[in-house]
């Protein structure tokens, strides 16, 4: 392929705590929200746990070695709020704090660069137990956890993303309760999604007083697009649109909410005031984006809030978790964000797919559908680099297969296959064509 990614593109993988680490409760840590909902039965599929996970508490300097070997330029991990602080706000964990320093010095050893997710949805649950997102001092202990993290590694860690994926936090958190806390409330998802842009507000702030490098959110983004060209499927897909795309980014580039929300809720929308407005209109250095698929609406009358519905095409690849392979809709999410925001700076923080792998034969691992997605996507992204978009970086969902939430270890997105017996990481042909990929600045893809 042209090659028209710059030599300092970054490329990556990218992974989180309570996915990979295992070891949920060791050396002081507190228990996060997910490790209370894994434990409790029906949420999780086979009611499977990240209790072991991929082991990588224990095998961190180990799996530091795999990511070079394999030539991550930067590797993308979460930090886990109850290792650092086991009740949320407070006493510092040592321990905890000591286990991500080293991690952030073995990435450094190897010249990879870190970027650090604060928050992947694990939330402690001493602070869920003081009403967690829905308290109005969460903003608070979110800056005073991210400080804590600022001052221990701010010197070594160039990239930080505040919050990854508030969307997801949310609403499968406390719309329609698939995710942890697991709550199913029409009154609560605004306010939660007001306090998570405060939060990320706040922690942007206190980094400006610290940081010298890059700070950002990491958003999910989904073109959707009418299932027909009638205006009623044209309504619903744009109502999506403001839903899915525009709730989180509209707020922190303009200061102001979709209008459409105000519909969508009724009158579970509260006014809000003018100064918090204000308060949550934060750009950040860079705009970190998750894209796996597209949405195909139909007008859904009957279907409360949204009154749309996501349809699988019939004629479409799926991956295992029945989202549409759409590569051009890469393209088109990221072209959108160069018009609607003034072209910001972009890093792809995941893209991937679930796909049923083989067992290993001799060692390998073949996912010939899985390097046939990355290829795609990556070649979608150098379209939108080609027509003038900011991209600086693609990282991989996901370096290892791992807990994949709800599903538990079914659905499979790793470059790298796990061994639940003893945790031998195997790495798939896709590894094989990243590593290509990488060596290549992008040429191999
Ligand atoms: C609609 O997909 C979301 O953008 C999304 C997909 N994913 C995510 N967000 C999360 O950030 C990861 O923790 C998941 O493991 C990963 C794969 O499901």
């Amino acid at each position: 392929m042209a090659v028209p990614f710059p030599d300092d593109f970054l490329w990556g993988a990218a992974t989180s705590a309570y996915q990979i680490e295992g070891a949920p409760l060791a050396d002081g840590a507190g228990p996060s929200i997910w490790h209370r909902f894994a434990h409790t039965p029906g949420r999780v599929a086979g009611n499977e746990t990240g209790d072991l996970a991929c082991d990588h508490y224990h095998r961190a300097l180990d799996d530091v070695a795999l990511m070079a070997e394999l030539g991550l330029d930067v590797y993308r991990f979460s930090l886990a709020w109850g290792r650092v602080l086991p009740e949320g706000r407070g006493a510092v964990n040592r321990r905890g704090l000591d286990f991500y320093a080293r991690l952030v010095d073995a990435l450094l050893e190897h010249d990879i660069q870190p970027m650090a997710t604060l928050y992947h949805w694990d939330l402690p649950v001493a602070l869920h137990e003081r009403g967690g997102w829905l308290n109005p001092d969460s903003p608070h202990w979110f800056a005073d956890y991210a400080e804590t993290l600022f001052r221990a590694l701010g010197d070594r860690v160039p990239f930080w993303i505040t919050i990854n994926e508030p969307w997801v936090v949310t609403v499968p958190g406390y719309l329609d309760g698939q995710l942890a806390p697991g709550h199913r409330d029409l009154f609560e998802p605004p306010r939660v999604a007001h306090h998570l842009l405060l939060a990320h507000a706040e922690a942007v702030a206190v980094y400006r007083t610290l940081g010298r490098q890059q700070i950002g959110l990491a958003v999910n983004l989904e073109p959707q697009h009418p299932a027909s060209p009638s205006p009623a499927d044209l309504e619903a897909s744009r109502r999506r649109d403001a839903f899915i795309n525009r709730w989180f980014l509209d707020a922190l580039m303009f200061g102001r909410y979709p209008e459409e929300l105000a519909d969508i809720f009724g009158p579970a929308w509260p006014e809000f005031p003018a100064k918090s407005l204000e308060q949550i209109r934060c750009r950040g250095d860079f705009v970190g984006v998750n894209y796996y698929s597209r949405g195909l609406v139909r007008a859904a009358p009957d279907v409360a809030p949204l009154g749309a519905v996501r349809l699988t095409p019939s004629d479409a690849e799926l991956t295992t978790m029945g989202w549409e392979v759409y590569p051009k809709g890469l393209t088109e999410t990221l072209l959108w964000l160069r018009d609607r925001y003034a072209n910001p700076p972009l890093y792809i923080t995941e893209n991937g797919a679930a796909f049923d792998d083989p067992p290993p034969r001799n060692g390998r691992v073949e996912d010939p559908r899985r390097v046939a997605y990355l290829r795609a996507h990556i070649r979608a992204a150098a379209k939108a680099l080609e027509q003038g978009v900011d991209l600086r970086g693609y990282c991989v969902w996901s370096l290892f297969d791992n807990f994949e939430w709800a599903e538990g270890y079914s659905k499979c997105f790793g470059l790298y296959q796990v061994d639940p017996s003893d945790q031998t990481r195997r790495p798939k042909a896709s590894a094989r064509f990243y590593r290509e990929v990488m060596a290549s600045r992008g040429a191999a893809a």
